[in-house]
């Protein structure tokens, strides 16, 4: 795949949007990457690098950091967002104010809207208006993305050309780029691996073995099947990168945020202290809240996510959540 050199809005300063914008300009393309604050944004001029949230990778002179999001939109032929779940709705709102109506937006958010557990394509729906959307997601840590280790990632929209120009903008030599349809199913497996990510850290801050992890992988991958069914998701869906490869990584590999919260967890500090050392966003904890209220209403059973939630949000402690789930009776795997 190729495409002709594209300018590009891409807003989020954190991580996951300094790689993918590293990405986009080793593609060919420039980019302008807006951050909400202005002192981040002087540093990444400065430094020539995200010291904060990417260190060890230098910003090429086709990554133009900048702190107001008019200067980022305006000539901007593609907008993809990246900042986390719990700014989404209103990033998109200011966004809806300033972008040309024609103007496709795309993702990279892996989260729900926590206030009203929406999927964020409702919440681009409601905020941004009748345009192309679509979402970005898969196994990707960020670091590996930015060091150019082959990575392969969904790009889902309801509308297949416009998912088809976001994976043209992503894919490269080293990282690619697959499409899809399935909004809500890529949506649905993007949010809710990170709160099971923080259950499969618990389980080995704890001390138990391999088969518990692999256990709660399984289990784990059925609560995320259900909801996500439900919801309107594709099955395949969840065999792909963004639902069970992203699931794997985010529970396997030290370097996922939300299992290392579990660890933290399991090994006795409490929420704040564990979030405070991790000192970047871990989307399972607002998540955990949205996906409890979520199942609470559509009425689905999520025991592992449900215990999760216990732990962050009702001081039930991680040997507690433990017993409550080893305790439950007996049931057919399937069905
Ligand atoms: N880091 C990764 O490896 C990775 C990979 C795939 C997806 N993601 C997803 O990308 C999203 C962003 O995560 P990240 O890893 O870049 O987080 P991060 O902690 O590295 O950075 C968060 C960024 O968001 C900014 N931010 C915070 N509040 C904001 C607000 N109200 N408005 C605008 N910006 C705000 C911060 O200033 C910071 O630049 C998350 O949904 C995450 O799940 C991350
Ligand atoms: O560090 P985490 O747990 O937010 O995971 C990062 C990415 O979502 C992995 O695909």
């Amino acid at each position: 795949m190729s495409e002709s050199a594209a300018t590009v809005a891409l807003l989020g300063a954190g991580s996951w949007g300094t790689a993918l914008a590293l990405l986009l300009c080793r593609n060919g393309h420039r980019v302008r990457l807006w951050g909400h604050e202005t002192a981040q944004i002087e540093a990444l001029r400065q430094d020539g690098e995200n010291r904060q949230f990417l260190p060890g990778h230098p910003l090429p002179a086709t990554l133009i950091p900048t702190d107001s999001l008019d200067e980022a939109l305006a000539d901007a032929s593609d907008c993809l967002v990246v900042v986390p779940s719990h700014a989404f709705r209103h990033v998109a709102e200011d966004l809806s104010r300033r972008l040309p109506a024609t103007l496709g937006v795309a993702w990279a958010t892996k989260g729900l809207d926590v206030k009203t557990g929406q999927l964020l394509h409702a919440v681009a729906q409601e905020t941004l208006g009748a345009r192309p959307l679509a979402v970005v997601s898969g196994p990707s840590f960020a670091q590996e993305v930015a060091h150019g280790l082959p990575t392969a990632v969904t790009v889902a929209s309801a509308q297949a050309d416009f998912a088809e120009r976001m994976a043209r903008l992503l894919h490269g030599e080293r990282f690619r780029a697959y499409t899809s349809t399935d909004m809500v199913g890529v949506e649905v497996c993007g949010a809710a691996k990170n709160v099971l990510a923080i259950a499969t850290g618990i389980a080995d801050g704890l001390g138990f073995g391999a088969n518990t992890r692999a256990a709660l992988i399984t289990r784990g991958l059925a609560e995320l099947i259900r909801v996500g069914t439900a919801l309107g998701g594709r099955a395949e869906t969840f065999m792909g990168l963004a639902g069970i490869g992203d699931l794997v990584l985010t529970c396997t590999d030290d370097q996922s945020r939300n299992r290392r919260l579990g660890l933290a967890l399991a090994r006795g500090q409490n929420l704040a202290e564990a979030q405070a050392v991790i000192g970047q966003e871990v989307e399972g904890v607002v998540t955990a809240l949205a996906m409890h209220r979520l199942s609470a209403r559509l009425g689905i059973e999520m025991p592992i996510s449900e215990q999760v939630y216990r732990v962050l949000y009702e001081q039930v402690s991680p040997d507690q959540a433990t017993r409550a789930l080893l305790e439950r009776e007996p049931r057919p795997e399937f069905g």
